[in-house]
Formats: structure tokens, C-alpha cells, sequence
């Protein structure tokens, strides 16, 4: 019996968005869509527009042009019912009242004791959920911000810079929560500066460039598409480096490795290596971060628009 496919809904549908401060354009014709149950990275550097798409997402800033429609409602400054019922967002700083307890503010979002436990345990927020937030450290307000977002579970999330004056195990927690959540349905936006962690936890990446789209990719396809190099030593490098450069591979020698870039054909490689007599020691594919991938797809980008 054949299986259907049903491709997954678009959740989030953001079209030729273009936002001026001043006279000055922040957001040129931004497009991407989000589908339902994906985690979408957004990155850009400081001031390339990450904050004012999201802003724009949720109805808190007037656009020029453009629209965003969000489980097939349109979301603008006047008009923004759909996201008290399905969107969750941390944007910038938490917006907290320090003479509340992390627990009452997280009661002014939703009374259910189940879905509060759940947050707090889950973030494990116990220890300090029931003092007064002016007692709380920046990675604590951190914390409740993000519980604030994720209490009502609600269909998208909408997290930016959600790692900033986290601990290294809250952000493996917050890591964690967000893999599970999305597992049951759950759609992330998030931005982050730190690519590290955000590669660990996102389907699809949308990066932005002076407030343009130039890059939406799912991860895997932009794993796929960066060439990886092979790191080679064998018994006799000098000879090996001059067998590769007659067949026309590209390598180079540093410290007893030989690079070869992108070999295609690993087998042809190796057998020619070994009939010349040179022995294979070490065969090793270095670990690629999405920063090395994303500089070099980039580089790519920009060099196909010269
Ligand atoms: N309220 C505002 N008034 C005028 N200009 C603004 C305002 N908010 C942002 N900008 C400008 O709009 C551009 C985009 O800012 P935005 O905050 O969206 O960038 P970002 O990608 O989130 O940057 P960062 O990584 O530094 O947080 C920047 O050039 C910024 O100076």
C-alpha cells in the first residue's frame, strides 16, 4: 500500500515585509514562511533587522509594506487576536514586574496549575519561583521570560536572543525543551548570535543581511551542499601530495596533514594512494560548524552577484 505524504501547513506566512525608521529602510521585501512543528533559526549580524521581523510578527511595529498571516490570520499593529491564542514570544527583555513572584507572573499568562508546574519544573525554577523578580540575576529574568513564552505551550514561539545570561546547562535545558516541544507539534522562530547552540536545535535557518532575505535553507540540505574537506596522513606525504596534484585533486601539506578538498571519489583516491606503495595512517573528516558553512555558502552568494 502506497503512504501518502501530507506536507505540513504553513504556519507563519511572511510576505514582501519592507519597514522604515525614519527614512531609512530596516527591511527590504522580506519573505519566508514557517511550517508547522519546524525550529527556524534566524540570524543576522548586529542591526541586520532579526528584532524588527519578529517585532513585525507580532503586531508591534507599523510596517510600510507587506503582510504576516499567522495560522492564516493576518497579524498587524490593529489587528492581532490570533497571537493571544497561539503565539508565546520573548522579544528583547523580559517585560517583568519586580514586585511579583516568578510564579505570579507566570499566573497572569495562564491559571492552569498543571501547565505551571510543568514550566517550572521543567526549566527547574523551584528554587527561586516564588521570590519577589527583583531579587532575580539576568539569567533568572532570562528564565522566566522564556517561561512566559512557553507556559500555554501555545502553536508558535518566538524567542529572541532566548540564551543570553543563560548557564551552560540552562541552555542545554532550554536545548532540550524545545527539541521535545517541537516533537509535539510546536513551531519556533528563534534568534540567536550564538550559531553553536543554534545549529544544535533548528530544522531551518533563514538569514537576513541589511534587511534582506539572502539565505532560507533547511539545515540539512545546507550540510549537503558544503563540500567537505578530508584530512589525510600516510607513510610518505611528500610523495602522496605529488600523486594528488597529477590527478588533480586539490590538497595542500601543513604539519604532516594533507587537506584534500571535496574528494568525490574516495575509493579512486585511496587505491591509487596504496598501488604507489604509500601506506593510509589517519583518514579523518573534520567536524564542520554552521558558521564555517554558512561563511562559505555566503562567500558563494555573494560572489555569484559579482
Ligand atoms: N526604534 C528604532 N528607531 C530607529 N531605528 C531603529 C529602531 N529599532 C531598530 N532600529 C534600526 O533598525 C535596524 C535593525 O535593527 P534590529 O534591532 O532589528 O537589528 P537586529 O538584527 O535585531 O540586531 P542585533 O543583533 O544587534 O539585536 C538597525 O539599524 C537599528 O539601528
Amino acid at each position: 500500500m502506497s503512504r501518502l505524504k501530507i506536507a505540513k501547513p504553513d504556519l507563519v506566512v511572511v510576505h514582501g515585509l519592507t519597514q522604515y525608521y525614519g527614512r531609512r529602510a530596516v527591511l527590504k521585501d522580506v519573505n519566508f514562511s514557517i511550517k508547522a512543528g519546524q525550529v527556524m533559526g534566524l540570524i543576522g549580524a548586529n542591526g541586520a533587522g532579526k528584532t524588527t521581523i519578529m517585532k513585525a510578527m507580532l503586531g508591534l511595529n507599523r510596517v510600510r509594506r507587506g503582510t504576516v498571516a499567522i495560522a492564516n490570520e493576518r497579524v498587524t499593529q490593529l489587528h492581532h487576536a490570533v497571537l493571544a491564542e497561539n503565539v508565546g514570544a520573548l522579544i528583547e527583555h523580559p517585560a517583568i514586574y519586580p514586585f511579583l513572584t516568578g510564579w505570579q507572573q507566570l499566573q497572569l499568562i495562564t491559571k492552569d496549575v498543571t501547565q505551571l508546574q510543568w514550566i517550572v519544573e521543567t526549566l527547574q525554577m523551584a528554587a527561586y519561583i516564588h521570590q519577589n523578580a527583583k531579587h532575580y540575576s539576568l539569567g533568572m529574568r532570562q528564565q522566566l521570560g522564556i517561561a512566559m513564552a512557553l507556559v500555554r505551550q501555545p502553536k508558535l514561539v518566538v524567542l529572541d536572543e532566548p540564551m543570553n545570561g543563560l548557564d551552560p546547562q540552562a541552555v542545554k535545558r532550554l536545548r532540550q525543551t524545545i527539541r521535545e516541544l517541537a516533537q509535539t507539534g510546536m513551531t519556533f522562530f528563534i534568534s540567536s548570535h550564538i550559531l553553536s547552540e543554534l545549529e544544535k536545535v533548528i530544522d531551518d535557518v533563514l538569514v537576513i543581511d541589511h534587511g534582506r532575505v539572502i539565505l532560507q535553507t533547511p539545515m540539512q540540505q545546507l550540510r549537503a551542499s558544503y563540500h567537505q574537506r578530508l584530512l589525510l596522513q600516510t607513510t610518505d606525504n611528500a610523495h602522496a601530495l605529488v600523486w594528488l596534484q597529477q590527478h588533480h585533486y586539490g590538497c595542500a601539506l601543513q604539519n604532516d596533514v594533507i587537506t584534500v578538498a571535496a574528494p568525490d571519489k574516495l575509493n579512486q583516491l585511496m587505491a591509487g594512494l596504496i598501488a604507489q606503495n604509500i601506506q593510509i595512517t589517519r583518514i579523518n573528516e573534520p567536524a564542520v560548524d554552521l558558521e564555517t558553512i554558512l561563511l562559505t555558502q555566503l562567500d558563494q552568494v555573494s560572489g555569484a552577484g559579482q
